[in-house]
């Protein structure tokens, strides 16, 4: 029997269930070429080579890791061209999208599929190094017959993959040879010098993506954390990860006693939750002082050496971080400053950026507090508008003044009217954007008049027969769940769809992942109320826990409030639990029966249910399963006064 015969022959004794040498890895990839991608080890597949064309949509979207790879790829090259390899950068579909080889062994190299623009996936070509790796996420050598397809025996094979910043695999760098010796052992080297090279474009990466963010590089050693660090990472301005070398993901993973492979992505964390340092500590690790003075300790207890490296421009924050998706790129700054690197916000804000200059009626889902006001803002400022934004909240005004306001009133249209006649807001907003905040609670009689205003880009002023024409965008928010209210008849079906041409939902605060990237912005920026004169304070790891492990049912309005307080209350620019105290009160609280409040929004629950009470507290505490004091205390704490209560 032949080479090829017998080859055949294991592979499908071993599909079959027979013991094998082989590395579980192997065993594995050949069951899925079979179980898979149906795939036959008797057939025999040709090198499947792209065209230009095709080629063109693989390389494209890694333009600049191909850029910044290819001199980590040309020293690999150098080190083992003695040997006959050929270097192959390949796409996480397979697709070689760089290839150095020798020139003079062209046609033969092409014939084994080395080249660039080959399909190394393991759906097309069966086991292999480049397929193994796409699969696994791990440096791997898949030597000589390790590979499902007969003609692939005279190869061997090593890779090892390329994450992004964000911890995705980008790439896979592979070496291969058409001889070698026929133990796989010879590979080990082999096998290192690519994972040495893996590393290093990283780093490169990484450091060109983020030239305005802080660069925090480690090694276990003193004399080698500056010259060949082995992780790093990069930080925001305001003490956020925005990337990570796959090592520097791996290490903080560890840091944080959690399994990288499952790891949720690390983006937006503040670093200090990995290391026993804070972000104004940092320049304490650039290269001013000696390497021996550099060493950092990981929460978990280890110790490493770092270096970090300043931002180069002083622009710096997420406004220029390049390494960021290219649709994030487009967003305008106005929008993306809403995000501190928040996937749900990303994605909703990528939204936003590309409906703010259509004419579209977008409706802004959202906790009470969550910056639903903000965003319509920030869509306004982001878009080409000439006119001004309106707002106007329809909670807050009774049922005949919103009339007025909207629609305005001629002169002498009611008792009390001024004489000159009143121009409404619908109006005023021509040119611009009207935002109507809490449009789940206008009345139906004026539904019906705004569906008109939407319908026939018209206002007809009370008293008045003359329609003035109007050119306006609608943005209107609302924390309920307005397609509710249209199932119960409490909100027009015709109205709502008009508003809806999009809704952009966003998160509540409690489940954003750059809650302390926002809660740093506050902190340094002075504070909503102090126009950035206040000096920025800092806050201590107990209270900053405390912060990122509150439930914030009042979302970011909460927050500015309790850092304002907060600001007020510290001592020495520093934080602490004790400066906050609403926490505290909520903290001790809930561990009664106030459970039901604190879930979801617990401020806009309570009004609602008082509202649905007629505001009688007794009832309202009876329906909760708490005492009047509690109902009142909890009232006071998020500022809910009964309405006969409110000072005129
Ligand atoms: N990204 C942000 N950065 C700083 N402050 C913010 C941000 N988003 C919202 N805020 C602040 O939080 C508070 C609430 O924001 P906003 O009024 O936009 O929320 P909302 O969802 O419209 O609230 P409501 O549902 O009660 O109308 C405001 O004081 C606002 O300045």
């Amino acid at each position: 029997m032949n080479e090829t015969s017998l080859h055949i022959r294991e592979v499908v004794d071993v599909i079959g269930g027979a013991p094998s040498m082989r590395d579980s890895l192997v065993r594995d990839s050949w069951r899925r070429c079979v179980d898979q991608h149906g795939l036959d080890p008797t057939r025999r597949q040709r090198a499947h080579v792209l065209p230009d064309s095709r080629l063109r949509e693989h390389r494209d979207p890694l333009e600049s890791l191909i850029r910044t790879a290819r001199f980590g790829l040309e020293s690999l090259y150098r080190q083992v061209a003695g040997q006959d390899y050929v270097v192959l950068l390949s796409d996480k579909r397979g697709i070689s999208v760089d290839y150095i080889g020798d020139r003079g062994r062209e046609g033969a190299l092409h014939r084994a599929g080395l080249t660039l623009g080959s399909d190394w996936s393991e759906s097309h070509a069966g086991t292999c190094a480049v397929g193994a790796c796409i699969a696994s996420g791990e440096p791997v050598v898949i030597h000589r017959s390790d590979h499902f397809d007969a003609t692939h025996i005279p190869l061997t094979c090593t890779a090892a993959p390329i994450y992004d910043a964000r911890g995705e695999l980008a790439a896979v760098v592979d070496i291969s040879a058409l001889h070698s010796p026929p133990d796989k052992i010879s590979q080990a080297l082999a096998l290192q010098l690519v994972r040495a090279s893996t590393l290093r474009i990283e780093l490169a990466h990484l450091m060109a993506s983020f030239r305005s963010e802080w660069i925090l590089r480690f090694s276990r050693s003193q004399e080698f954390v500056d010259v060949d660090p082995e992780a790093a990472i990069a930080i925001d301005a305001s003490g956020r990860v925005v990337g990570t070398t796959h090592a520097g993901r791996k290490l903080m993973a560890r840091a944080l006693g959690l399994d990288w492979r499952s790891m949720p992505s690390l983006l937006g964390r503040s670093f200090s939750e990995a290391f026993d340092v804070e972000l104004d500590e940092l320049p304490r690790f650039t290269r001013a002082l000696p390497t021996c003075d550099r060493s950092i300790r990981l929460r978990n207890g280890e110790r490493l050496y770092a270096h970090a490296a300043e931002p180069h421009s002083s622009s710096g924050g997420q406004a220029q971080r390049s390494a960021a998706p290219a649709a994030s790129r487009a967003i305008p700054a106005t929008l993306q400053g809403l995000s501190g690197g928040d996937e749900q916000m990303d994605r909703m804000l990528v939204m936003a950026a590309r409906l703010a200059d259509q004419p579209i009626a977008l409706l802004l889902q959202g906790e009470t507090g969550c910056g639903k006001e903000v965003l319509a803002r920030a869509i306004h400022d982001s878009g080409k508008h000439s006119g001004p934004f309106v707002a106007i909240n329809c909670a807050a005004l009774p049922e005949t003044l919103i009339e007025s306001e909207l629609f305005g009133y001629v002169p002498g249209a009611f008792t009390g009217a001024r004489a000159r006649g009143r121009k409404g807001l619908i109006e005023e907003a021509h040119g611009g954007t009207l935002f109507l905040d809490e449009i789940g609670d206008m009345p139906l009689s004026l539904q019906a008049r705004l569906l008109r205003v939407l319908a026939e880009r018209e206002v007809v002023p009370l008293g008045g027969s003359r329609p003035i024409p109007v050119n306006l965008r609608i943005i209107s928010a609302t924390h309920r769940e307005l397609a509710d209210h249209v199932r119960s008849g409490a909100f027009r079906e015709d109205l709502f769809y008009r508003l809806s041409g999009a809704v952009l939902r966003i998160p509540a605060l409690r489940s954003r992942r750059d809650l302390g990237w926002l809660l740093d912005r506050l902190l340094q920026s002075g504070g909503r109320k102090s126009n950035g004169a206040l000096r920025p304070v800092r806050v201590s790891r107990a209270a900053r826990e405390a912060l990122e492990a509150h439930h914030w049912p009042g979302n970011i309005r909460e927050l500015v409030n309790v850092v304002e307080l907060a600001r007020v209350l510290c001592n020495d620019g520093v934080i602490e639990l004790d400066d906050l105290p609403a926490l505290r009160a909520q903290a001790s609280e809930s561990t009664g029966v106030d459970a039901q409040t604190q879930a979801g929004d617990g401020a806009s629950k309570l009004a609602a249910l008082l509202r649905e009470c007629h505001w009688n507290i007794s009832e309202a505490a009876r329906r909760l399963g708490v005492d009047r004091t509690t109902l009142h205390r909890r009232m006071r704490r998020i500022g809910l006064v009964a309405p006969n209560r409110r000072p005129h």
